[in-house]
């Protein structure tokens, strides 16, 4: 039997298709680890409660060693109550020839009804992981409606792209995902996103030794924006398995640290690292210890190509911020 205290997992969305494929593992521990108990607190909204029902009966009978407790509820003040981390999966997703910030309309006002629940009732060292499009601008409606909790308590995914970018580039360069490090993803979950591949390395190589300059910008830089797209069309619904995949890593590296000579991709407040506005929830390379995050410094970003593209992300997301103004006390 683990010693370990149960921590408190919330899940918004919980009955909807990323949960579906994300609830299990984290039950199982491969979110914070084969010794760690979790609770979960599962949210939906009133409609779909009966469906969380039958998830939470299937929960049951995984008969999950680490699963110490489930939490089933409408109520975000329930659902977030003392939680050590929150994953907000729950919000429309997109349909074919939709831009994901077209959701923000849809999806924005619950990013400011969860900022002010998770303020009032979370663990004050909650980590807030928003899955919910557009991730990065919903991520700061949450954090500006929380404004008793520290902004680096929020991030939003970026690690989809991060992954997605790194099975492209060992594809192309005929290696294995685990040949590709320092990989990065700057900016929005859009498709403005910066796939660099300025300091990657393939097999201790610079990747840009290994591919050709037109293959880079003109194929594998609208194939990793527009990956997103390209499943919707293929599968008729948006990313599910892989998403969930992506949520669960990303939290695993917060909790548990990166892998030395490594780093990861996340969308995070930006403090003016590498000139982007201060206050901006903007995807850097981040490194992780002791369950806090940091921006890697020093990247080479001179490139007029990477100022180029580094800005027109970051302008982006100022307009999506823009927009929703009225939700940013
Ligand atoms: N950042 C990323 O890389 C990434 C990747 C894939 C999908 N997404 C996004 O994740 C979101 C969820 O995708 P999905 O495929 O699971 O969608 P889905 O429609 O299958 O599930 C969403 C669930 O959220 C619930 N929900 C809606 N409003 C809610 C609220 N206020 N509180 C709690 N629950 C609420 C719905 O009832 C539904 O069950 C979408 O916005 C999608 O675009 C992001
Ligand atoms: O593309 C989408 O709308 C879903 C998700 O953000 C993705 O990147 O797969």
């Amino acid at each position: 039997m683990s010693m370990k205290q149960p921590l408190r997992v919330a899940v918004t969305g919980a009955a909807g298709n990323i949960s579906y494929a994300m609830l299990f593992r984290i039950a199982s521990g491969e979110m914070l680890g084969k010794d760690q108990p979790v609770i979960l607190q599962l949210l939906e909204i009133t409609p779909a409660l009966d469906a969380l029902k039958g998830v939470v009966m299937e929960l049951e009978d995984c008969a999950f060693p680490l699963l110490a407790g489930i939490v089933q509820t409408d109520d975000a003040t329930v659902a977030f109550k003392d939680v050590d981390y929150a994953l907000l999966v729950g919000a429309r997703p997109r349909g074919p020839g939709m831009e994901r910030k077209d959701l923000l309309e849809a999806n924005a006002a619950i990013f400011s009804a969860q900022g002010k629940a998770l303020n009032e009732v979370a663990s004050r060292d909650v980590k807030v992981l928003v899955v919910g499009n557009p991730a990065n601008t919903n991520a700061l409606i949450a954090q500006r409606n929380a404004p008793d909790l520290d902004p680096r308590n929020f991030t939003a995914m970026t690690r989809l792209d991060h992954n997605r970018a790194m099975a492209q580039l060992a594809g192309k360069t005929d290696s294995t995902v685990n040949d590709v490090k320092k990989m990065i993803i700057w900016g929005n979950h859009s498709s403005t996103q910066y796939p660099d591949l300025t300091a990657c390395t393939v097999n201790g190589k610079p990747a840009l030794d290994l591919v050709d300059r037109d293959w880079y910008e003109n194929t594998y830089i609208p194939e990793v924006q527009q990956r997103g797209a390209a499943i919707i069309k293929a599968r008729g619904a948006s990313s599910a398995a892989s998403a969930a995949n992506a949520a669960i890593a990303h939290m695993r590296t917060w909790a548990l640290g990166t892998d030395e000579n490594d780093w990861v991709s996340m969308g995070v407040y930006s403090n003016g690292e590498y000139g982007i506005a201060k206050g901006l929830i903007y995807s850097f390379p981040c490194t992780c210890s002791n369950g806090d995050w940091s921006i890697v410094d020093g990247v080479d970003v001179s490139s007029d190509f990477s100022k180029e593209k580094m800005a027109a992300t970051e302008q982006e997301l100022s307009e999506e911020r823009d927009a929703v103004a009225h939700l940013l006390p």
